[in-house]
């Protein structure tokens, strides 16, 4: 049995139920990789809590026998709240329509309603929000004043609870509609506003909020407000008709006609409604960007403390791994991106998923496989890796390649792969490049330093396809 090719459809979870009785390595790791695709994009709709409905009802006695009004208001809907959290990796447990619950009806003797609870939503750091339809959102701050390292690892963060509620417009610089958005991405969210009807293309608002700290609180959808009990509606009844010039006090209100005004009141508000995109983008100093195999994750576990998965078999690597590379007064993050190959940017491979991580990495790694094509090896040259992987970043969004790189020569320990070095060095111009044996964390040191300069220089020493002689 075989299997050639299997599309993948972006932001779609996919589940394959197949038996196969010999399943060869190859289709394991293609199932595997179906299976734990990572949910990076998501269609979101929320809505608050209704309000509860406020009481009507009097409380008569011997010396009051018309009764005097007692009925409660309603309690407040709850609201959708997203909060960023480093435990959750991608939008994959989330449901795609919540409401929040209702809020209690008032009662007799002036009760109140019980506020409706809220229903908080978990989400990735570095999730970003685009809205379809509905209010802006409005942040909560509940996150940590410390200046925190978003992958830090779940729970060692100290988390500051002063709830703060500060106005979204205010706090958030307004962003320019569609920056930071690959065109790609703009297209798909394009596409999923015009599946749904009652939306435009033009009503989507990009990027009108960011999720960036561990426990910082968004709201997406808010409870409506309570309706009000004739305690209240009474009064507000006959303070406004007292208040209208040419009304009697004749005229006044009679609480036990009570007119259409008053019902109105009664009546909770129904909770706002949103359609959101919620969109994942990771966020790192430098992106570890290389073809399936090359030793990224190697790498990583060997200038980082970071554990992650390596194998012989290429796309070990099913999502961002992260690592902390630490100096005396300083610390980078560094994000392992899976494997890119030719056409990731048509999806093939693990696809255009991963290649959007990138867009938030400051600086970029270029990881190549020196062994590639020696000993019989079926690989690509180094140089003609880093034209693939330069060509398809701009293939996916024009510019990715536009920012501080260097080049990690890895694989230093095989045979023959010093003779591709010097060669290397000599076909690549303007970026350094850094001799390395992961395993062995040869060459490590200095390529810290050399991720260290960039990251802090930011120096304009860029990798484009024209400075790479494949000939
Ligand atoms: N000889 C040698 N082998 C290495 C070196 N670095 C990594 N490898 C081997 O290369 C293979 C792939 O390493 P990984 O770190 O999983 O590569 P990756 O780039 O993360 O692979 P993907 O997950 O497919 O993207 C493993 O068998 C590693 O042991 C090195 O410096 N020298």
């Amino acid at each position: 049995m075989g299997i050639k090719a299997v599309e993948i459809i972006p932001g779609i979870e996919h589940k394959l139920f197949v038996k196969i009785p010999e399943v060869s390595n190859d289709i394991r790791v293609l199932l595997k990789l179906v299976e734990t695709r990572m949910r990076d994009r998501f269609k979101l709709n929320a809505r608050g809590g209704d309000g509860g409905s406020g009481c009507s009802s009097f409380r008569r006695s011997r010396h009051d026998r018309r009764g005097s009004p007692d009925g409660g208001n309603g309690g407040r809907g709850g609201d959708v709240i997203l909060e960023c959290s480093s435990a959750v990796w991608d939008f994959s447990s989330l449901q795609p329509h919540i409401i929040a619950a209702k809020g209690g009806h008032g009662a007799s003797k002036n009760m109140i309603g019980t506020r409706g609870e809220d229903k908080i939503v978990q989400v990735p750091v570095g999730t970003v929000i685009h809205l379809i339809k509905g209010e802006l959102p409005s942040i909560v701050e509940n996150c940590s004043t410390r200046d925190l390292d978003p992958w830090d690892i779940p729970g060692t963060l100290d988390t500051d609870q002063s709830d703060k509620f500060v106005n979204l417009a205010e706090e958030v610089a307004p962003m320019d509609c569609t920056s930071g958005l690959s065109s790609h991405a703009e297209r798909t969210l394009s596409r999923q506003a015009t599946q749904d009807e009652s939306t435009s293309v033009e009503d989507i608002q990009y990027n009108v909020a960011e999720l960036t700290k561990q426990g910082q609180r968004i709201i997406v959808a808010h409870g409506g407000e309570g309706g009000m009990g004739n305690v209240s509606s009474v009064n507000n009844s006959k303070k406004a008709r007292l208040n209208k010039p040419g009304i009697s006090r004749g005229n006044a209100f009679d609480p036990e006609t009570p007119n259409e005004d008053q019902s109105a009141l009664s009546s909770g508000v129904p909770g706002s409604e949103a359609l959101v995109v919620l969109e994942l983008k990771s966020i790192a100093d430098v992106g570890f960007v290389g073809m399936p195999n090359a030793g990224k994750s190697t790498l990583l576990g060997a200038i980082s403390r970071a554990k992650p998965a390596v194998g012989h078999y290429a796309f070990t690597t099913l999502r961002p791994n992260l690592g902390k590379v630490n100096f005396e007064d300083f610390s980078i993050t560094v994000a392992d991106i899976p494997g890119l190959i030719k056409g990731a940017h048509e999806n093939r491979g693990l696809g255009h998923a991963f290649l959007r991580h990138i867009e938030r990495t400051k600086v970029l790694a270029y990881v190549v496989d020196l062994a590639a094509a020696l000993n019989g090896n079926k690989g690509l040259p180094p140089w003609e890796q880093l034209k693939d992987l330069v060509l398809e970043l701009e293939h996916h969004q024009k510019g990715l390649s536009d920012r501080p790189a260097l080049v990690v020569a890895n694989k230093i320990d095989e045979a023959g792969a010093e003779d591709v070095y010097e060669e290397l060095k000599g076909r690549v111009q303007g970026v350094p490049v850094y001799p390395v044996c992961a395993v062995l964390e040869e060459g490590v040191p200095e390529l810290k330093v050399g991720l260290r300069m960039l990251v802090d220089s930011r120096e304009s020493q860029r990798l484009t396809s024209e400075n790479i002689d494949c000939s």
